[in-house]
Formats: C-alpha cells, structure tokens, sequence
C-alpha cells in the first residue's frame, strides 16, 4: 500500500483518482504544524502540496521513503528542488492545469485596478457614495507590457487584445517572429519598461528574475504607469514598489503574490493606489481540480512503476519519443550492472555509444538508466533515474553519450564502456526483435547472452581443459549450466566465459572457481 500525505487544501474531485486506487492510502491534513509535518513524512511515499506547505530539505531529509513530491500547480519555488534530486525525489507539478484562471485573475485585477472598484467598493461599505474620487482610465489604446511571455503571459496578451490594447512582450524565448506569429510587439525589456502603461510580469521567481523590477527599472517607466504581479512575490522589489506608489511615479499597483506570505500587514497593503488579493490567481473550482489531477496521476504513475508526465527534475520526454526508449530501459540498465560488476578499481568515466535504429533519438535517458545501473552496485536504491547523473558528478565520474554508424550488423546497438583507474571495460547490448535483449559483445569478444537471471563470467587463458574443469565443479556444486558462451582473442590467449546458470552459486564455489588453474578472474552477478 502506497502512503500518500496531501499537506495543503486540494480539490476533493480533483484527487478522486488517489482516493479510488486501491493502493494507495491517503492522509490528508492541511493544517498540520512544522513538526507534525516533520513526523508524516517519515512514513509516506508521496506527498502533495500547494504553496503553502514549504518542502524543505529537512522535510526531506525525514522522508526515507518519499519517492514524489507532487505540486499541484506551477510555481516549485516552496520545494527544495536540489535537496529533492540529490535524494533521488522525483518532483512534478501541474503546469497548465491553472493557466486560464490565472490568466483571468490578472484580467480581473486589470480591470479593477484601471477603475478603481475595490476601492469604490470599499467606500461604499463605510457608507460613502464617493463618485469624483474614483475617476479611471480606459483600457483601449493604452500598452501593456508583458515580462515573461510563457503560458499565461500569453493567455494575458489574448485578453489584453480583446479590450483593444496594444502588447509588447519581453521574454528571453521571444524574438520578432514568434511575437508576430502570437500577434503582439516584441521588445526588450528596457522598452517594455519604457512603453508600457500597465506592466504585468509573468516570469518564475529565480535568480535572474528576483528584484527585476527594482528601483532603476521602475524609474525607466512613464510617470503614471500601473504595475501588475500575478506571478511571484519578490520579482518587483516591494520597497522600490512603495517609493513609487508614495511619489506619484506609479499609479497603482495590483498584487497577488508577495515575498512573504500570508502577507496581512504588508506597507504596501496601506497605500490607497495599491489592490491586492491573497494569492488567488489559481483558486478556481476549475484549477484547483485541474492541478489535483494532473499530479495525482503522475503519483499514481510514478508509485506503480510508470512514467510521470509533468517531472520538475527530470526532463521531460515526449510521449512519441517515450514510446521508441522504453524498449531499451531494461538493456541500458542490465548493460550498466554487468560492466559495474566486472570492472575493477575506482570509476572515472563512462562512455555510452548508440547506433542503429538509435542514431536519431534523444538518447540521454537511456544513458541516465545505463548510469544508474552501473552506481546501483555501490549505492543501492540511492541512485535512481533522477539522481543519476548528479551523483556520477558528484563522486568524479565523466559520464558521455555518442552516436556511432558501427552497428555490427545489428538493427540496434548500445555499446557501454567503463574506465576506472586500473582497467576499461566494454559491453554491447541490443534488441532483437521479439526476442528480447542480448548482450553480444563483452571485452573484445563476440558473445550472445540473455542478460537475465544468475550469470558467471570467467576470465582465462584458453588452454584445454579450462572449460571442462569449470563444468565439473559447478557440477559437484549442483549448480546447473543453461547456457555457455566462450570467446577468445586467438588461439591459446586470453579468452572469456560467460555462463547462465539456474541459481546462485554459494559456499566455497566462487573461491574452487578461482582457483582453477588458467583462470584469473571471476565474477558472479543476478540480473
Ligand atoms: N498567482 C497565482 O496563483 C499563480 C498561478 C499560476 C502561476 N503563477 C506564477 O506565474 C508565473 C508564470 O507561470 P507560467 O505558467 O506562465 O510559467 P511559464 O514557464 O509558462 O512562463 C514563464 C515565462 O517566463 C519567462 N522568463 C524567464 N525568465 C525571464 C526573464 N528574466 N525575463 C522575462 N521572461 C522570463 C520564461 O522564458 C517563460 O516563457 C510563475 O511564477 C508561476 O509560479 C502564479
Ligand atoms: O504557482 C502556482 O501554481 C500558483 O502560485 C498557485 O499557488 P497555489 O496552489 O498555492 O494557489
């Protein structure tokens, strides 16, 4: 039974596909404290949150079993991201599941910010009819500038362009083109800031974008501009923000988001000119059971041994392009644990060639699994497909993948080879059709082997008898052979045995094996 902890208020349809499976068991509680998180997560395999539940890497570091840490909606900036892969923590989101609503709340915010209504509103509450005191302005014909023009920075620039505004958008995947295909002004963002009289940011809060809008940025701005931030708290520099309001440099503000939240006794909160809501842009019934939908299933997905749609540290791969790699999952994995038991001394490079039906595909998934396989040895479940690389990185391991045309006359080749300190090592593997994986190369020799279930490879100088020798103490051992392949570079030199056998061998038949006069090395493993 898979434990799955939702630590923030999600949608109670929008987890149905949690609730029904019959693996799973979910615990829900929005409102627990920081140290009654710390307990839950010890013993949950999943976990589901919002932005509010702060996912640090202590919340981490408590979590032995946690596999995937699912957000259900865009922003990840309350997860610790690298604390997450470094444990090997797939995290995914729900990145179009709030796009519309969000869309339609900067609307929403636009709109009542050009006249004013929260404030009328509030007026009317105390009882005044005030009607000279909220005199707007018109949308049409006034620029919009859109910093950051993703998904919902479009859905903005749509809208804006049905109440007849003119769009210029700066973002670093933006150029004259693409902006002419989406119908709006391409800019940059100098003069985005320049142009605009109502700016909106759209960005992610990350290094580059944190305090984007500071100071200097809002002094290149007309003098009665409007500033917008659905997206993140901490992109428009709240202190330089304030100065502006105070001055008469900016009109007003509308803000969603805040560098800290709840946010409930901001200065800003006290400037007239300024609207606010808490964080709403994606609480509609609709998002909301979107988003918890979306990560439900990739937690379903993920826990059952599937792929996820939506990783946050994995890249993504398409479902087309998913559908021509998951074939050589297995064999880029059992290449990677035969090489990591045979080779000897400490790891330093790993070289993955591919060719065949496999020149023309993104094959950096593969090579993750291979590695994978290959660090399993020493590290157990620790390395998964996400850490994979980090933790080669981290431990001094070159790690390349190249194309090659020599396929050896297979329709399909994965060659792995390991450098270590003292030796290289080499192994080729591919798909045959309809009949499985094969390894058919190891060292210098030609072989074909299934990589399953228990193997011996023996390396020995080929003199008769050697093999006859090896048979009859697996014999003596009731260890039976399926099935044997032997290579040798030429006559009498250096040769190789690889042997499929029906169980494990035990005791002292590893050590008999070694002994066998010609023989030098031998390895056992299970694939
Ligand atoms: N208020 C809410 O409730 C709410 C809801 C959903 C999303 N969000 C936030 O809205 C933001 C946008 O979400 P999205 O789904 O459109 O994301 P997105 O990834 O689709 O778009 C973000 C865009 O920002 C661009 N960008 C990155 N750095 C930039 C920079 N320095 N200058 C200009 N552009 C830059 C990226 O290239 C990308 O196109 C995120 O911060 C997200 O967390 C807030
Ligand atoms: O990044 C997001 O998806 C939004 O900020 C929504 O956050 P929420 O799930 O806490 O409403």
């Amino acid at each position: 039974m898979y434990r799955v902890l939702i630590s923030d208020p999600l949608s109670e349809d929008g987890i149905k596909p949690l609730l029904e499976a019959a693996d799973v068991e979910t615990i829900v509680d929005p409102s627990m404290s920081h140290e009654q998180l710390l307990e839950a997560v010890g013993s949950v395999d999943a976990m589901i949150v919002r932005s509010q539940t702060q996912v640090t890497r202590e919340v981490i570091e408590h979590a032995p079993h946690l596999k995937i840490i699912g957000r259900a909606g865009v922003g990840v900036d309350n997860i610790d991201v690298e604390a997450a892969t470094e444990n090997g923590i797939v995290v995914v989101n729900a990145p179009d599941g709030n796009t519309i609503s969000t869309a339609e709340h900067t609307m929403a915010m636009l709109m009542s910010l050009a006249r004013n209504i929260p404030q009328a509103y509030h007026q009317l509450q105390q009882k005044r009819w005030e009607r000279k005191k909220f005199v707007g302005v018109e949308l049409k014909d006034k620029v919009i500038g859109i910093v950051g023009f993703g998904r919902i920075g479009r859905e903005v620039a749509q809208r804006a362009k049905g109440h007849r505004m003119k769009v210029i958008a700066f973002d670093p995947f933006l150029n004259e083109e693409k902006a002419e295909k989406a119908g709006v002004k391409h800019g940059t963002l100098e003069e985005v800031l320049q142009q605009a009289d109502f700016l909106t940011v759209h960005t992610p809060l990350i290094d580059k974008t944190k305090h984007l809008i500071n100071e200097e940025a809002i002094q290149k701005m007309k003098t009665g501009a409007r500033i917008l931030n659905c997206a993140r708290g901490g992109i428009i520099e709240e202190n330089a923000l304030y100065e502006a309001v105070k001055s008469g440099k900016i009109a007003g503000a509308a803000l969603d988001v805040f560098e800290e939240e709840p946010a409930t006794d901001h200065p800003l909160l006290s400037l007239p000119e300024v609207i606010a809501t808490p964080h709403l842009g994606a609480s509609t019934i609709e998002a909301q059971e979107n988003v918890a939908t979306d990560v439900s299933y990739d937690i379903i997905e993920l826990l059952r041994g599937g792929t996820v749609r939506n990783p946050v540290n994995l890249p993504a791969v398409s479902s087309e392009m998913m559908e021509k790699l998951s074939p050589y999952f297995k064999l880029s994995e059992q290449l990677g644990v035969f090489l990591s038991r045979v080779v000897a001394g400490t790891l330093e490079r790993v070289q993955v060639y591919y060719s065949g039906d496999l020149l023309d595909v993104d094959t950096m998934p593969l090579t993750r699994i291979a590695v994978k396989g290959i660090l399993k040895r020493h590290l157990g479940s620790r390395v998964n497909d996400v850490n994979a690389f980090k933790t080669a990185a981290d431990k001094g391991i070159t790690i390349n993948e190249q194309k090659s045309t020599s396929t050896q006359g297979f329709t399909n080749l994965i060659t792995v080879e390991i450098e270590s300190d003292q030796e290289t090592r080499t192994i080729a593997g591919t798909l045959l059709n309809g009949l499985g994986t094969r390894i058919v190369q190891f060292d210098h020799y030609s072989i074909d082997v299934v990589p399953e279930g228990h193997l011996i490879v023996i390396r020995h100088t080929d003199q008769p008898g050697a093999i006859g020798r090896v048979g009859s103490l697996l014999a003596e051992h009731q260890v039976n052979i399926a099935t044997m392949q032997v290579g040798r570079t030429n006559e009498g030199g250096e040769a190789v045995m690889v042997l499929s056998v029906d169980k494990e061998i035990e005791g002292d038949c590893h050590e008999k094996l070694a002994d066998i006069a010609d023989i030098s090395q031998v390895q056992c493993l299970t694939l």
